[in-house]
């Protein structure tokens, strides 16, 4: 059984058979995508992991709408997705999805404090609230993601990795949405910081009822936070089920693979592993 066929909850985001080649010079191009198909189910967390080119950034841009497909469909809460530039559509469906990337510089302005990037985004999301309501908006996201007044008065400059990952998680639910999009949200993280962001997001995700798409290449971190989890090679979903069957109990070579090849306590890689992984002669 996988998880498409788990009793549960409905799915939010319905993805169906996804195609997407980039032509990088007249007779060269990539297959980022090749037919996917996959679930996240409301109020879940699905993971999406493989090696390096898989495909699980372009999967995760086509779901947000930042990239077009070739052929295949999208769909939120039951309404199809397509790329837009009109400001109002992307607005609406930024209500919808938030994405956090792996680098959050990226989001914010190095010469502003970091309060500053949550407030433009209520003035963009809550025409409702008034200076000082987004004043006292802004401190209590801060609360939310664990931060205080004195780090949003803070530049980027002054935070750390992980302050300014959870500067970047309360901007995206400044947004008030109901996925969130998480891009190697914390690869870039030391170990004991990641599981702190992680237990972070667990809460956020039982107290807002959001739903993740969770973009990684970490079993461990699958394991800490996902329900379910798609497996991708070279632009193919090779497995989706529950992370316990997939991890558990893997039907494919490449799955089983990956988990040999996964670092924990005792790990010793093998020989011409990566070889294997990559389908070249060790
Ligand atoms: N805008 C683009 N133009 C050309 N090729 C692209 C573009 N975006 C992605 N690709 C190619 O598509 C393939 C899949 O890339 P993608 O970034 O989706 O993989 P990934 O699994 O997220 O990899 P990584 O973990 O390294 O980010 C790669 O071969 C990549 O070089």
């Amino acid at each position: 059984m996988n998880a498409q066929d788990s009793a549960g909850p409905s799915p939010i985001i319905r993805v169906e058979g996804l195609s997407r080649t980039f032509h990088l010079g007249r007779h060269t191009s990539v297959t980022a995508l090749d037919d996917v198909s996959c679930e996240l189910r409301s109020g879940t967390c699905l993971a999406v992991v493989g090696e390096s080119g898989s495909g699980k950034s372009t999967l995760a841009r086509v779901v947000v709408g930042l990239e077009h497909a070739d052929s295949g469909t999208v769909s939120i809460a039951g309404t199809p997705v397509q790329p837009t530039t009109s400001r109002r559509r992307l607005r609406e469906r930024a209500r919808q999805v938030q994405m956090v990337f792996q680098d959050p510089q990226g989001s914010l302005n190095r010469s502003l404090p970091v309060g500053a990037t949550i407030d433009e985004m209520l003035r963009a999301h809550r025409p409702d609230l008034d200076r000082s309501a987004r004043r006292a908006q802004v401190l209590d996201l801060f609360d939310e993601v664990g931060l205080t007044e004195r780090h949003a008065d803070a530049k980027p400059s002054a935070l750390s990795g992980g302050q300014k990952q959870r500067v970047a998680i309360a901007r995206a639910l400044a947004a008030e949405p109901e996925i969130i999009v998480l891009d190697e949200a914390v690869s870039a993280l030391d170990v004991s910081v990641q599981a702190q962001v992680l237990a972070l997001l667990k809460r956020l995700r039982a107290e807002h009822g959001l739903s993740y798409l969770f973009i990684t290449h970490d079993l461990s971190v699958v394991r800490d936070i996902a329900d379910d989890v798609v497996v991708m090679r070279q632009g193919r979903v090779i497995e989706h089920g529950t992370v316990d069957e997939v991890l558990d109990r893997p039907r494919d070579s490449y799955t089983r693979l990956l988990i040999a090849s996964a670092p924990r306590p005792g790990w010793k890689p093998r020989r011409g592993l990566r070889d294997q992984l990559l389908g070249r002669d060790a």
